[in-house]
């Protein structure tokens, strides 16, 4: 086997897309500042318990673990960076009023999420710290839908969830709590069978309940069929009407925006304790960003904070967009005469790319396309553009 080969589901990313990846980054986090949220670096590794810190299941399969020479603990590279940043802010920051915080940055996967997903997702999100009502929600998800549309991704779809419906169910049978991770799993891959076989001894109100849930999805009417079938818990009662709401401000058929309802889509690393989303793009069967309310994750780094945010993957992003169009460039030669390294400086100080070949070479750009070049002109002492047919 050749030594360079990368392993699976891990890739070197080559120019054109990498320029691609790296635009929507700087667009994305510029975008993120204009809404007042602060850019934050949290490391690559951590120790293991402190990554795993407020995190659910999920989380701990995908993390790789290795183990450090300094101190011999066991350490992890972020599979996600969001419990990160609460840590950030539960601790770092100490803040008591709103913060809003925002990162960029690749985490690791022990597995590929699908079939061609990449183990090296480049994480790119934003959260809010300290506020506990709906209106953090809705403007995470106006961020959200912004983002999105400043990348060119206008016609998506929000899908909308909430685990208290779950919770709620599961505190009316303890058998059931205990089944907590096992139901996860069956209600997100809408497994009726499985649910079917799982719940046979559960009380009939939360047998009944769990098996309605992967059939309450579609548009937001789903939720008024939610209110009908599902038992008339507080809990229950309380995540609809927060979904109600939610869907209410999402929804905008002026930009060809669908909003829609998903009880079972419980997708995500199990920190959510609210309101959760998932946005979709046509053409990919996942959700290209995720979201939620996750207010429990701060308590578990000793300071309890209100949480909400999103996160996105830009390679994935990147990969829907077309291929940039070649930037048009100026090709120079090689030389160091004062007027022309004068003249190729002005040049770039406009944004012009400009490229000196080197001598005996002809330049081979994936991104750059030399459609003038700088020349003498006929007095030979005067550096000017010209046209390359
Ligand atoms: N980090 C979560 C999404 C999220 C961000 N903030 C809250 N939830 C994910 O990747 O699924």
């Amino acid at each position: 086997m050749p030594n360079w080969l990368l392993p699976e589901h891990i890739a070197d990313v080559l120019p054109s897309e990498a320029r691609k990846i790296e635009e929507l980054r700087r667009l994305m986090l510029d975008n993120f500042r204009l809404y007042g949220y602060e850019l934050v670096m949290p490391p690559l590794l951590e120790y293991v318990e402190s990554l795993m810190t407020g995190a659910g299941q999920d989380t701990e399969l995908r993390t790789f673990k290795l183990v450090d020479q300094i101190s011999g603990r066991m350490l992890g590279l972020r599979a996600d960076m969001t419990t990160q940043v609460a840590r950030i802010d539960a601790h770092l920051l100490n803040r008591a009023t709103v913060t809003r915080l925002c990162y960029a940055g690749s985490v690791l996967h022990t597995r590929p999420s699908g079939l061609h997903t990449t183990r090296e997702p480049l994480q790119i999100g934003a959260e809010i710290y300290g506020h506990a009502g709906l209106e953090a929600d809705a403007e995470i998800q106006e961020l959200a839908l912004a983002s999105l549309a400043l990348a060119g991704f206008t016609d998506v779809r929000l899908d909308l969830s909430h685990v208290g419906v779950l919770r709620a169910i599961l505190a009316e049978d303890a058998n059931a709590a205990k089944d907590e991770a096992a139901l996860y799993l069956l209600l997100r891959a809408k497994d009726v069978p499985g649910l079917e076989a799982q719940t046979a001894h559960y009380s009939p109100l939360v047998r009944s309940a769990l098996l309605a849930l992967p059939n309450l999805y579609g548009d937001v009417d789903v939720l008024k069929r939610a209110r009908e079938v599902l038992p008339d818990l507080p809990g229950i009662a309380k995540a609809l009407a927060e979904l109600a709401a939610l869907a209410a401000t999402a929804d905008n058929a002026a930009i060809g925006r669908e909003v829609a309802v998903d009880l079972a889509d419980l997708r995500g690393y199990q920190y959510e304790s609210g309101a959760m989303f998932a946005i979709y793009v046509p053409g990919l069967p996942n959700a290209v960003l995720r979201g939620g309310r996750y207010d429990h994750v701060g308590e578990a780094f000793g300071r309890a904070r209100p949480a909400t945010g999103f996160s996105m993957d830009l390679r994935e992003l990147a990969r829907l967009l077309p291929t940039a169009e070649r930037k048009h460039s100026i090709r120079a030669p090689w030389g160091n005469a004062p007027e022309l390294k004068d003249k190729i400086a002005e040049l770039r100080k406009t944004g012009e790319v400009v490229i000196q070949s080197l001598p005996g070479h002809s330049n081979e750009q994936d991104e750059f396309e030399c459609d003038r070049a700088l020349v003498l002109d006929d007095s030979g002492s005067n550096w000017i553009l010209k046209n390359l047919g």
